[in-house]
């Protein structure tokens, strides 16, 4: 499995600096990334995924450009958004995990993409249309999917967000079980336990990089002695 590496990557929108160059390079199985609203979080995201290209420098994932090879960035990594009606785009869930696999030019993508459900235990949602799906199960349909490309990274931008407990604690425990390199964004702390390395961004630059308990106690300290002139919501 091929690294995922930042060569000075920055990126910025009509002048003003959402990331600052950065020079990373993801190799653990298990990586957060952690930040406040604001801090550039899904803007990273979206760079790892591919969707955008860096304003300066360089993604690449085991030498391949993400967003000029969008081949290779579909094999590669798969992203799960924070909101799973971002993604989906056909009326049934059997169509919905067929078009990704379609897009990749596999053969007997509708196979697969049964094979995919049946996998989660799910081969009935087949023909369902995906707006009489909870908001849970959406969530789970859009797993599903990215996962059926068989991607070597997943980008998970807060997939928590708008979750009950039962629910958020059972898709933790489909997520610890895949066998695919994880980055998983959140503003939350708590999401993160555990993980092999955390990167904390702050105003778009890495304000931290190490071991989840030491980046996770030092990003709690912070959060709980800041003001409100430190929220996004003050910009
Ligand atoms: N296309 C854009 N045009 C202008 N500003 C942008 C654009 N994309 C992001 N920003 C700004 O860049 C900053 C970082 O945004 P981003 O969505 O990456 O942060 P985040 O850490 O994911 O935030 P949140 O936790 O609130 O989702 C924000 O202040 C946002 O308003």
């Amino acid at each position: 499995m091929g690294e995922i590496r930042l060569e000075e990557a920055g990126y910025g929108v009509a002048g003003r600096e959402i990331l600052q160059l950065l020079t990373l390079a993801l190799g653990e199985r298990r990586i957060g990334i952690v930040g406040r609203n604001g801090s550039g979080k899904s803007t990273l995201a979206r760079l790892l995924a591919g969707l955008i290209a860096p304003t300066q420098g360089a993604v690449t994932v085991a030498g391949d450009d993400l967003f000029a090879d969008r081949k290779a960035a579909l094999a590669r990594v798969g992203i799960l958004f924070q909101n799973p009606d971002h993604q989906i785009i056909f009326p049934t869930c059997g169509e919905e995990v067929s078009f990704g696999l379609a897009q990749q030019g596999r053969r007997e993508a509708e196979a697969a993409a049964r094979a995919a459900l049946e996998g989660f235990g799910k081969g009935h949602w087949w023909a369902r249309p995906v707006g009489s799906l909870s908001g849970g199960q959406r969530h789970l349909l859009c797993l599903i999917s990215v996962l059926a490309m068989e991607p070597e990274w997943l980008i998970l931008d807060e997939p928590f967000a708008g979750l009950d407990i039962p629910t958020t604690r059972a898709l933790h425990r489909r997520l610890d079980a895949i066998a695919q390199r994880v980055v998983m964004i959140s503003h939350d702390p708590a999401a993160l336990e555990g993980f092999d390395r955390v990167i904390w961004l702050e105003r778009g630059a890495v304000e931290a990089d190490g071991p989840a308990s030491v980046v996770l106690a030092r990003f709690r300290a912070a959060m709980e002695g800041a003001g409100d002139d430190l929220t996004d919501l003050a910009g």
